[in-house]
């Protein structure tokens, strides 16, 4: 089992990364000092609990001596709520889940997110652990950002609230469906773009188009996640640095809440990618070569790449309440090379909507030459 330390203000966490986590989350806990006798609550969603490692957990929490239960919430975005964390405060409460206790998220992004969401404010914060379940949830369970949607937007509700541990379990990872997979690839892909180029090469070299046996896996993984780390550690709280880890997602939260969440966070993240890479390109930022071999890598693994069919005008409202955002003027981070993000703060809405619609041009053309 590889361990990697997380520094924070709250104090230093462990990341836990390999193929047999889950049997031992239990004396992983002890370690954390929780006692026997602890109350943890099992946070997860239908789909997961369904999956024989959700048992693993439970088991071994239980063997360990805990004393469990399991809420489950329906899988998917929507589960990131205020209803939906007001279901679950009201389960902890009524399981008598005090300050010294401990929540589990045991999921992909939506869970991790949802869960320590309510872990940070329930009885005013208790402690939780992070249990990734998706490929996506490299990224989302490390750095401690937790929250909930709102229908005005993506994300506007939440707080920086550090996991106790993250307990990563690459054999969870065989489970996923495939599209879950590429969907959690436009992440690993992101941390290459932000500072791993010889992370980017390798994927450019041998697409991982599944999931590959956790040998393999472990040490790409383990790249990408320190990415993350090295990011979240230089500027915890997002007055500057951590910004370069929402290169993809100015445009693409916009496009994420626009499907309805039909585009998984990925999905939209790779068509975001895109966009701003030609935003990029447009402010001369970035090489014609470099942009290139961004928009084939994603499109080498499967993910999508093409601009959807929403009207600008339906996406400006999305765009306009990222958190970035100092001013009238909008704040994106914008890939400068393989390996390397800049954060510019100036960003006109007309430049934005130029690329876009030249973008969405190109698309119908392309859909034309397919249809004839
Ligand atoms: N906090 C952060 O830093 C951060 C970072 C990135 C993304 N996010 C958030 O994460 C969310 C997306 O996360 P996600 O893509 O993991 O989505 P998700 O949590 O909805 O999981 C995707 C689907 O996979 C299923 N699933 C989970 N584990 C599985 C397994 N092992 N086998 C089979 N199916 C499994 C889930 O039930 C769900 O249906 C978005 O809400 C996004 O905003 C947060
Ligand atoms: O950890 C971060 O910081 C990120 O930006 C990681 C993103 O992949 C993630 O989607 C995050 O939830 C976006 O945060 P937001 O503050 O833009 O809502
Ligand atoms: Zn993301």
């Amino acid at each position: 089992m590889r361990r990697i330390e997380v520094r924070s203000a709250a104090g230093t966490y462990p990341i836990m990364l390999g193929a047999d986590v889950f049997t031992q989350a239990g004396s992983l806990v002890l370690e954390l000092g929780f006692r026997r006798g602890t109350k943890v609550t099992i946070i997860t969603d239908d789909t997961v609990a369904s999956l024989p490692f959700a048992d693993t957990v439970l088991t071994s929490l239980d063997e360990a001596g805990f004393v469990t239960q399991t809420l489950t919430v329906p899988a998917g975005d929507s589960s990131k709520s205020m209803d939906m964390a007001i279901d679950l405060y009201r389960g902890l409460l009524k399981f008598g889940m005090r300050r010294s206790d401990l929540v589990v998220a045991l999921g992909g992004g939506v869970v991790g997110d949802l869960a320590g969401f309510v872990a940070a404010t329930y009885l005013r914060g208790i402690a939780f652990v992070q249990a990734p379940t998706t490929l996506l949830a490299h990224d989302s369970s490390i750095g401690g950002k937790v929250g909930i949607n709102l229908p005005e937007g993506k994300n506007l509700v939440g707080a920086f609230y550090p996991p106790r541990a993250v307990l990563y379990d690459l054999s969870a990872l065989r489970y996923l469906p495939v599209r879950q997979w590429t969907n959690g690839m436009a992440e690993v892909i992101k941390h290459g773009i932000i500072a791993n180029p010889e992370l980017f090469a390798n994927l450019e070299a041998k697409p991982l188009t599944e999931c590959p046996l956790p040998d393999t896996l472990e040490p790409i993984l383990a790249a990408a996640i320190q990415v993350k780390v090295d990011v979240v550690q230089a500027d915890e709280r997002e007055s500057g640095r951590r910004q370069v880890l929402n290169v993809g997602h100015t445009i693409g939260h916009a496009i994420e809440q626009r499907s309805h969440y039909q585009l998984g966070h990925g999905e939209a993240i790779s068509i975001g990618m895109v966009l701003e890479t030609k935003l990029a390109q447009a402010r001369n930022l970035l090489a014609q070569a470099d942009a290139l071999r961004i928009v084939s890598v994603l499109e080498a693994h499967g993910l999508p790449v093409r601009t959807p069919a929403d009207e600008f005008s339906e996406l400006r409202g999305l765009i306009d309440v990222d958190k970035k955002h100092g001013s009238a003027l909008w704040t994106f981070a914008l890939p400068v090379a393989i390996g390397d993000v800049r954060v510019v703060s100036d960003v006109r809405p007309e430049e934005v909507e130029a690329v876009y619609v030249q973008s969405l041009r190109a698309a119908v053309r392309c859909q034309g030459h397919k249809l004839t």
